[in-house]
């Protein structure tokens, strides 16, 4: 589904009646274009389950260079699919090019990110995704992804727990294999090279 087949007039039905259910006024000055808004918010929220990992990386520059390719402190917003609240935090993406010194454009890699962060998630799932997106599309000789997020469902309502951050790792071939080459990854992502 792309973001223009969201079903915006289902979405603006179901908020009035939530907001009836709350007690609420859908009707009342404040609230009369909600609905509508909380459609449009919730088509771009979720704009990521109409795109293709291949759609956003299809730009493959040969470079001479097979060593790794790091972007780190990309900013995430997703929303947590038990709860439907905000998750955010940064990603980190790297990856080590194949013997073609196949490469894609930098920024490909945070649209890569937004792809799967632009659905209903789990931070554990997103991760691995984007790794198995990176090594299907570009067959690079490993994939590091880390996730770290801080989960509104954990801060603003049921546990409560301000400022707890969920790590989430996925590493494939050579990083999974080499413990030197994922230390070294590591040790870029921690900022400690
Ligand atoms: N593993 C994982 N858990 C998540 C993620 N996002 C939210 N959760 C958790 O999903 C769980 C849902 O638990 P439930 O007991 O079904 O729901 P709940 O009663 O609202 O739970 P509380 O949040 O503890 O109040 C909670 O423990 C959340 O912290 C995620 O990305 N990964
Ligand atoms: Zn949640």
């Amino acid at each position: 589904m792309s973001s223009h087949d969201v079903d915006l007039g289902r979405i603006e039905k179901a908020v009035r009646e939530i907001l009836y259910a709350i007690g609420e006024d859908p009707d009342r000055d404040g609230l009369l274009d909600t609905p509508a808004r909380v459609a449009r918010a919730y088509a771009e929220q979720f704009s990521g389950l109409g795109q293709n990992p291949e759609d956003v990386l299809n730009k493959v520059f040969d470079v001479d260079h097979d060593e790794m390719v790091l972007v780190k402190d990309i900013e995430v917003y997703s929303t947590c699919e038990h709860h439907l609240v905000p998750f955010h935090g940064f990603a980190h993406v790297g990856y080590i090019p194949n013997d073609r010194g196949q490469v894609t454009g930098l920024s490909k890699l945070a649209r890569l990110v937004d792809v799967y962060a632009r659905r209903p998630q789990v931070q554990e799932r997103m991760t691995s995704q984007i790794a198995d997106a990176l090594m299907h599309v570009l067959e690079p000789r490993g994939a590091i992804v880390v996730l770290e997020c801080e989960h509104l469902c954990m801060t603003m309502r049921g546990v409560r727990k301000p400022g707890a951050k969920t790590v989430t790792s996925a590493v494939r071939g050579d990083f999974r294999t080499s413990d030197k080459t994922r230390a070294e990854a590591m040790a870029l992502i921690l900022g400690r090279l």
